[in-house]
């Protein structure tokens, strides 16, 4: 089943100083089916960033049209846009974005608690604690934890909710490689899980953990890697590939 369709998005920025458009986004078009893990590939600039915004609702495009689960976000009003986002949505970010005034268990709890959904909380957080390895981290604070700690609790408040969709930017732009593999471990098991994933990466590694690559430039997709039956290895090969041949060739 589709879970979000984006058709022919475009999305324009007005420049502050001239009267001069930037246009971020042209003409994007793809599907994305429940249970996909998709990343998104791009040249700094190339619109990876507004792209996630206009689905995460955080943003609105100039034309086209988005969907998840068949709803038309252009049809919601601003002040219901933002219990869609919490309700239906999870967000993983480059910076983990937690809160160091409440405890590990709070931040996670934070969704539920802003949703007025907090019953049977204690029974969520628990499975999933121990499927993101951080039962003994529930009663630290933020800042008594390592990035890939911080990060696994990121995901665990992105999760909570159970969302349609999981969007990630960047997830493992501020970790090192032995923390950044891990994180992508877990997005595997969450995708096998069942869980829809979009990933906004540089990262070739962390793009090869996807079962679906798409390139954008000049605010179009062009170009999409299927994973199919490639290991992880020969998938970062494909992708280096694509990004020498058609970023670096065209650009
Ligand atoms: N709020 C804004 N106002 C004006 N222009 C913007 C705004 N946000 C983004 N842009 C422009 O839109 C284009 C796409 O930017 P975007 O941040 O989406 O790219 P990106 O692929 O995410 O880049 P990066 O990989 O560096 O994060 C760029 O030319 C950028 O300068």
């Amino acid at each position: 089943m589709t879970l979000l369709s984006v058709n022919h998005l475009k999305k324009e920025y007005k420049s502050k100083r001239s009267s001069q458009k930037v246009e971020a986004l042209r003409d994007i078009d793809f599907q994305v089916e429940e249970g996909e893990f998709i990343a998104i590939m791009g040249e700094s600039g190339s619109g990876k960033s507004t792209l996630l915004n206009c689905i995460a609702t955080l943003d609105r495009p100039t034309a086209g049209q988005i969907q998840i689960q068949g709803r038309d976000l252009a049809a919601f009003k601003d002040k219901d846009l933002a219990s869609f986002r919490r309700e239906h949505l999870g967000f993983v970010f480059q910076e983990f974005n937690l809160l160091d005034t409440l405890s590990v268990k709070d931040n996670i709890y934070l969704p539920l608690v802003l949703s007025k959904k907090t019953q049977g909380k204690e029974e969520k957080l628990a499975k999933l604690a121990i499927r993101l390895g951080i039962e003994n981290l529930l009663d630290k604070y933020p800042y008594e934890l390592s990035g890939g700690q911080q990060q696994r609790v990121a995901i665990a408040r992105a999760l909570i909710t159970n969302p349609e969709i999981l969007l990630c930017d960047e997830p493992t732009g501020a970790l090192d490689s032995k923390n950044a593999s891990e994180i992508l471990n877990l997005f595997d098991a969450c995708h096998q899980n069942g869980q829809t994933i979009l990933m906004v990466t540089h990262s070739p590694l962390s793009a090869s953990h996807a079962k679906r690559v798409l390139f954008i430039k000049d605010g179009m997709v062009f170009h999409q890697i299927y994973r199919g039956d490639k290991s992880e290895q020969e998938m970062l090969v494909a992708i280096n590939d694509a990004m020498t041949n058609l970023l670096g060739g065209q650009s």
